[in-house]
This record gives C-alpha cells, structure tokens and sequence, in this order.
C-alpha cells in the first residue's frame, strides 16, 4: 500500500459483520523471543502480521547467523518498540558483536534505564550517539556478574519484561527489583504468564521478582488474537446507531490488559458477550455519564477512548497516561493537535488530563495527522462513522500493528478511496 492519505466514508450508521483480528503484537513478539531461548522447544501459532513482529522474527533470523561471521551485524529494527527493548537483552547472550538500531524516533525513545541494568548484570553495551538512547553497540557472550538488579517500573515496562525474557537463560537467574511504581503492569504479568507457559517458574514477592535459571520446556505458545485492535471495533460499534460486530478468537480470560477496553466501553453503550465462535460486541445504549479512565495498566487504549469522547462531545478526563511521551509519538501532544480540528481539547491538570469539547463542531470534512503512529489513523478513522467524511494522512502507520485495517473496514462498508 502507498501512503496516499485516505478517505474514510460510511454510507450509513449501521455496521453487522464478522472481523477477523491478526495476533497479538505484544504476545507474539514476547513469543518470539522464547522460541530463540528455548532453541526451538517452544513453538508459536497464530503470530501476528504486525509489521512489528515480522520485523522481530527477521532480526532473530540475523541475529542466530551472525555465529558465522566476526563482523559487527546491524540489526535494524525499524519503529518496533518491543523488538528495540527486548533484544537490548537477548543480544547480550547471542554470539557476535551487534549494531541495534532503529528509525529516527526509536532514537529519541529511552533506553538508558534497561542499559544500565543489564551492564549492572554484566552486559557490555556502548551508546554510538547519544547517551541513554539507541543506537546501541552491544558485545554477546555476556559474563553475569550480578543476579540482582533494580529498575525502575514507571517509564516502561518494556525494560522489566526484556530482562524477565532473559531472566533464566542466565547462569545465575536474575532477582528484579521494581523501584518505585509499576506503569503497564499487565504486559509484565503477560511476560511472565507467556514464561511459565514455557515452563518458567518464578516467584513475585511485594516488589521483587525472582527467576532461577531454568530450561525452557518443549510446547507451543497459541497467540490470541490482538486486543488493541479490538478497541478501534468497539468504538466503530460506540459510535453506530446499531452495531453488531463479532471478533473470533478473543477469550474472557486474556494475557492482554488491553481487554480493558470492555468495561470501557461499556460506558459509551457497547455491550460485550463471549459465545462459541469469539467476543460478540453491539451497541445496545447511549452508555453512561463516567467521567474519569484510567490508563496506567492500559495505555495503548488512550487514543481509541480520547477520540471517540471527544467525537461524542464528551467531557472526559484521563490519567495514568505519563508514558504515553516516549512511544511511537507523544501521544498527548499528538491528540491535542487532532482534537482542535473539530472543537475540542486536551486540558493537562497534574497526572489528569482534561478532554474538554465545544458544542459547535468544526466542518464535517476533517484531514487527520497520524505522526508516524498507528494507533493516531486507527483511533480516528472511526469518526468517518459520525463525521461526512474522515480523511488519514500517511495510513501506511497501520501496518505497524493491524496491516488488514483497512482493508477490514472496506469489508465491513466503509467506503474509502485515496
Ligand atoms: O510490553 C509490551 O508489549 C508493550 C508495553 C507497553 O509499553 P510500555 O510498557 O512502555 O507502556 C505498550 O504501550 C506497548 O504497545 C507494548
Ligand atoms: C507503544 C506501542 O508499541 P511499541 O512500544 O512496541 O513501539 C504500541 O503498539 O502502541
């Protein structure tokens, strides 16, 4: 696909279908990561499509042939936050010296706290730019010289799960420290349910994890369809005048905190039933008049509640979303500048932020700018269900996560050209 903006239209306020979701990104790329440790016990169905985890699985092909060569290999892994955090960690036990890298904004996304954990392990990492961001010059055949480290939980969880990963490939296992607050807590825990279904045992004890150095166990990992995806589905259903739309696969009991997104939307009238052949979700009333959302464990769900409030004309405010600076864009900057196209706006008050709308709206054609975010063009491209027309700038951004997004919402009547 080009990156041609789109044009997003639908004809009606009606949508009835079936849609079905590629894998989890995050379970996958977490998967990934196991089968290489485990040396091919472990096997994985049903991996995401996610231009992240196809750029994961190519990197751990480079990396297990770089064995064969004394030369520093460039691993280059693009925009994928997990890829960039989790081989910080692997790279360290592979053999061979690496170049790990990424797209200009993975190098302005910090790195610098799962760093100096892992050399306090014993890794030995260099900064080939700036201190504390990628690129990294990583050296393998790690020597662990320490078992325990702290690092601290609330700029990304990303840096625990990465040395969780590693935790029991290690000589001596690892004992993890959390200092301080724990942000995005139910990706940790993913981690470590994804672990012990590969036979990796650990202990959680207040705000200390301890893994002992184990072997991975012969199984195959299932990915469960992606959770974030369904979210841009219930606020298509959110703003319907009726919807009905089933999403196969998706189970009540869910490694992903993302299924976060059901009591959410129950209060923008979506309703959320498990039967036979997946999650069936339908607009069933006008929801209710709750206030405050709460992202700390889910912040990947910000931009998909914030938009439709804000479409809805729906004073909301938001917390737990201080990560949401270092991701793909910063988020928040990012949603105020798109929220002032059709009246409304991001107000910041503390750790809370203010969704404040007007009630006139700007014009019914709006062009919206996704900055290099996959989840700004899936969070807003649902407007089209309320707005004449709804058009996203760079759509290729999906790719990232959700490649078939568009082509799903042609098949569910969405009209778009472009
Ligand atoms: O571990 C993961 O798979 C992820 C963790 C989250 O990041 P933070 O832990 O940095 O919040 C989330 O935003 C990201 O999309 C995926
Ligand atoms: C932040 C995200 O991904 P990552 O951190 O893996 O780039 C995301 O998918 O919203």
């Amino acid at each position: 696909m080009s990156s041609t903006p789109l044009t997003v239209r639908h004809p009606s306020k009606a949508i009835k279908g079936t849609v079905q979701l590629t894998g989890s990104k995050s379970e996958s790329n977490r998967a990934l990561i196991i089968q290489a440790l485990s040396r091919g016990a472990v096997k994985v169905e049903n991996l995401s499509a996610a231009a992240d985890t196809v750029i994961m699985n190519k990197a751990l092909a480079l990396v297990d042939t770089s064995r064969e060569t004394e030369e520093t290999v460039m691993v280059d892994i693009g925009p994928a936050g997990t890829a960039m955090r989790f081989l910080t960690s692997y790279l360290n036990l592979a053999e061979g010296n690496f170049i790990l890298t990424g797209t200009e904004r993975m190098q302005q996304r910090p790195i610098g706290i799962l760093v100096d954990a892992l050399k306090t392990v014993g890794a030995a990492i260099d900064y080939e730019k700036k201190s504390g961001f990628p690129p990294l010059k990583i050296k393998g055949g790690m020597a662990q010289e320490k078992q325990r480290v702290s690092i601290q939980g609330n700029v990304s969880s990303q840096y625990l799960s990465s040395l969780l990963l590693i935790a029991a490939s290690l000589e001596q296992g690892l004992v993890l420290e959390i200092a301080g607050e724990l942000t995005s807590k139910p990706y940790v825990t993913m981690t470590l349910d994804m672990l012990q279904e590969a036979g990796i045992t650990h202990t959680w004890t207040d705000n200390t994890i301890e893994i002992s150095p184990q072997e991975f166990k012969p199984t195959t990992i299932y990915v469960e369809p992606d959770w974030s995806a369904a979210s841009y589905w219930y606020a298509i259903v959110a703003l319907s005048e009726e919807g009905k739309v089933v999403l196969p696969g998706l189970k009540a009991h869910s490694l992903q905190g993302d299924i976060a997104i059901m009591e959410m939307m129950t209060h923008f009238g979506v309703a959320s039933s498990f039967q036979e052949n997946g999650l069936h979700i339908a607009k069933v009333n006008q929801g209710s008049d709750k206030v405050l959302f709460d992202f700390k464990g889910c912040p990947d769900l910000a931009q998909t509640i914030v938009a439709l409030a804000a479409a809805v004309r729906r004073d909301i405010s938001i917390t737990g979303v201080e990560t949401l600076k270092i991701k793909e864009t910063d988020r928040l900057s990012a949603l105020k500048n798109e929220l002032e196209k059709f009246g409304a706006t991001i107000v910041a008050d503390g750790e809370t932020y203010h969704v404040k709308t007007k009630e006139a709206y700007a014009p019914n054609r709006i062009t919206f700018d996704t900055y290099e975010d996959h989840r700004m063009a899936m969070a807003f491209a649902p407007l089209a269900m309320i707005f004449d027309e709804v058009t996203i700038n760079d759509p290729i951004v999906v790719e990232k996560s959700y490649p078939d997004f568009w082509s799903h919402l042609r098949q569910q009547g969405f009209l778009i050209s472009g």
